[in-house]
């Protein structure tokens, strides 16, 4: 990688402030084509626990600083996140094997939850409460929860870290990261920026490691951790939440989505094409929010689908360090036979292919963008989390038929509709059970906006004011004696 600022490249862990040594090492592998990035140093569980340990050392010093002052510091982080995002860009490609394009989009995300927190992180009110009796005062203020520990994926390696740890550390709290094993140079180049910065040693760690059962363990049993936080599948999420209770911890969980994107026979359907687009294709589908059944009203569905036809087949595929690519390779082998066994299940059970179908003439792990026609919302490919770039596209005729198939499936993170009857829009939207609904729109996720799921997709919410509650606990102070 040929890195403006090589110093970026960090490949050991960062706990309290030191690049720690390892005896051992991981593999970081370029998804585009298989060859070695790094060996970067292996956390086992007492390097761990020692970071745990920093963290707690760091919070009563960290936590009773001002606001304005832990802010400053969020605010010199994101100023170098930005100077950068050359280099971070570089690193997300590399390791996680998005188009460079796309890199960029996350790093702006990325920067932006930072300097979005590090304003929040200003605004953290108390409240004062009417009290039954003249004789006293109820006063609400608002506490760091402590030692956040959090477990983030490798789809994106930087704005799922920042989404996290922002707005922790904006409120006072310290925070131990263990990012996904694929993708962890963009955390420890995210490390490297907070200590040139000035975060505080402890405040802020990363303790990459192959070991992810082993570190969950220690993150959802530890008594020093406050609070869990996690974003990946919800198998993985059921676990550890499950883990949590044993210390009755407070927990936060981004979990698999299965989104449904309604395009009703009003809609802009040349809109509904570049939502579907933007949504469906983006990271090559590896996204939790990304449009995963398309359902598509009987009187526009062959043309919805030719339009969609005509801009999937003009997507350009490989490298996504390569000019002009749109789609670059899926994470691993086994990412790959997932997808590629949906499609051939789906065929198999009636559904038949507009484009695409099968693992691209490239090799590796890139696959074509697809589109499925006459599937049901019964065929796996509609019931599971498809993370690849594939449409399947499903016939409704009614708009109760929509919502109801909609709302057929355990998971509940973002859903779209495209329509211009506004009150058609309405109904749709309360109807949703869903964390999140694109109207007309299908890119969801900015600083300001609470992202979060329901039913099976998770709890609590990331971004917005709304997230820094996720690091602050409610204290109730009833002052009495107040009669003269
Ligand atoms: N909501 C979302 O944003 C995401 C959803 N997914 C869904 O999950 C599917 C599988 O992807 P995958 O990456 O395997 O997602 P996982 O849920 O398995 O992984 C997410 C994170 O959790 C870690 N992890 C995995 N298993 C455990 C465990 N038992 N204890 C503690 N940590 C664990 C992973 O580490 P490591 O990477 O080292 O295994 C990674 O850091 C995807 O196809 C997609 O459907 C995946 C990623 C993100
Ligand atoms: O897939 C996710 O877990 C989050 C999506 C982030 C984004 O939309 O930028």
């Amino acid at each position: 990688m040929n890195l403006q600022f090589p110093e970026l490249m960090r490949t050991q862990p960062y706990v309290d402030g030191r690049w720690v040594q390892c005896g051992r090492s991981f593999a970081v592998n370029n998804p585009a084509d298989g060859g070695k990035v790094a060996d970067v140093g292996d956390a086992d569980v007492p390097l761990a626990e020692s970071a745990l340990e920093a963290a707690a050392a760091a919070f009563p010093a960290w936590r009773d600083r001002t606001a304005a002052e832990r802010c400053r510091l969020l605010h010199r982080w994101c100023e170098l996140i930005v100077e950068h995002q050359e280099d971070l860009a570089l690193i997300i490609t590399t390791e996680q094997g998005k188009p460079l394009a796309e890199a960029r989009a996350e790093l702006a995300n990325a920067w932006a939850f930072v300097e979005w927190f590090a304003e929040e992180g200003k605004r953290v009110y108390g409240e004062t409460i009417p009290a039954p009796g003249t004789d006293r005062r109820i006063v609400v203020i608002r506490q760091p929860v402590g030692v956040v520990a959090a477990l983030t994926p490798w789809n994106f390696p930087s704005s799922m870290i920042t989404r996290k740890a922002a707005p922790a550390l904006a409120v006072g709290c310290t925070f131990v990261l263990r990012p996904a094993s694929a993708t962890p140079l963009s955390a420890l180049a995210l490390a490297k920026l907070a200590d040139m910065a000035g975060i505080p040693a402890g405040v802020f760690n990363v303790v990459p490691s192959s070991a992810s059962q082993a570190i969950g363990r220690l993150f959802t049993e530890s008594p020093r951790v406050a609070k869990f936080s996690f974003t990946g599948s919800t198998a993985v999420g059921r676990e550890l939440m499950a883990r949590c209770a044993s210390t009755v911890k407070r927990v936060s969980l981004e979990l698999g989505g299965n989104a449904p994107f309604l395009v009703f026979d009003d809609a802009d359907l040349d809109a509904a094409v570049a939502g579907a687009m933007a949504s469906k294709y983006r990271n090559a589908g590896q996204t939790c929010i990304c449009a995963n059944r398309f359902f598509v009203q009987r009187s526009v569905q062959d043309a919805f689908a030719d339009r969609l036809a005509a801009a999937v087949k003009a997507l350009k595929v490989g490298p996504g360090t390569a000019a002009g690519v749109d789609i670059g390779p899926l994470i691993s082998t086994e990412a790959l036979q997932d997808v590629d066994a949906l499609v051939r299940q789906s065929v198999a059970a009636g559904a038949t292919l507009v484009c695409g179908g099968r693992p691209h003439a490239l090799g590796g792990t890139f696959y074509e963008p697809t589109i499925l026609k006459g599937v049901s919302n019964d065929m796996p490919i509609a019931v599971n989390e498809i993370f690849g770039p594939v449409s399947p596209l499903i016939v409704f005729d009614t708009e109760a038929e929509a919502v109801q198939l909609a709302n057929d499936t355990p998971y509940g993170l973002a859903s779209y509709c495209y329509a211009r009857d506004i009150g058609r829009i309405w109904r749709v939207a309360e109807g949703l059970e869903y964390g999140m609904v694109g109207i007309n729109e299908a890119v969801l996720t900015n600083a300001s906006a609470p992202f979060g799921g329901v039913k099976q997709s998770g709890l609590g919410r990331e971004g917005s004011r709304y997230g820094l509650d996720e690091y602050l606990e409610i204290k109730y102070l009833c002052l009495g004696g107040m009669q003269q």
